[in-house]
């Protein structure tokens, strides 16, 4: 198979295994359902794939991976051990031991409020940020913020799903964000 054709049946096999659920977890909102990728080793194994050529084909340097709370978790761990790298947390407030430094924000379906341990992170540290999904951009922003906090240098944002219409990547500009599927 050439190159072009088996990045393409990566990426339809992580899309097929994307479930929407309309009307959850409020009217109006099509929910993004990521579990079936995990169920499906195949799957799971072509998505870790296309972020790890994503990040070895455009950065020369990465120090470490940042996951973002809850999802961000499942994904996180599997890239930074392909790049041989370190994995870092970003949690909801209250679930981190230690010094931290939180920041508040907006999301497509309420508020919340995102914390760092305070030592995790080294100064000038070249981070990338990996979630699920991107929405308004919100989670990203106050991840990016918090990283700032920590002087770390933050490269861009990994997701498998950006939601189109939220004009999410539009709030986290300059930063560059890659999704390997769309809605
Ligand atoms: O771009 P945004 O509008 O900020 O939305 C995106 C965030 O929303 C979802 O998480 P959620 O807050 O539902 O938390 P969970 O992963 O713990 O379910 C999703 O996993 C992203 O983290
Ligand atoms: N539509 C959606 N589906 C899944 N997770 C989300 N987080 C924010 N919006 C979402």
């Amino acid at each position: 198979m050439s190159e072009t054709n088996l990045f393409e049946s990566k990426l339809e096999l992580v899309r097929s295994h994307i479930r929407s659920f309309p009307d959850f977890p409020k009217k109006g909102i099509v929910f993004r359902d990521v579990c079936p990728i995990l169920k499906n080793p195949a799957a799971l194994a072509a998505l870790t794939d296309l972020f790890e050529e994503h990040v070895r084909t455009s950065y020369q340097q990465v120090d470490l991976i940042v996951g973002l709370d809850a999802r961000g978790f499942l994904f996180g761990p599997l890239l930074a051990q392909r790049l041989g790298l370190g994995f870092v947390l970003i949690r909801k407030k209250g679930k981190l031991p230690g010094s931290t430094t939180s920041v508040t924000f907006d999301l497509e379906y309420g508020q919340a409020e995102v914390e760092i341990q305070d030592d995790v992170v080294d100064p000038g540290q070249k981070v990338l940020i990996i979630d699920d999904l991107l929405a308004t951009g919100g989670t990203l922003c106050a991840a990016w913020e918090l990283l700032k906090q920590q002087q770390a240098e933050v490269l861009g944002c990994l997701v498998v799903i950006e939601l189109l219409d939220l004009q999410g990547k539009n709030k986290v500009k300059p930063l560059p964000v890659f999704s390997l599927t769309h809605y």
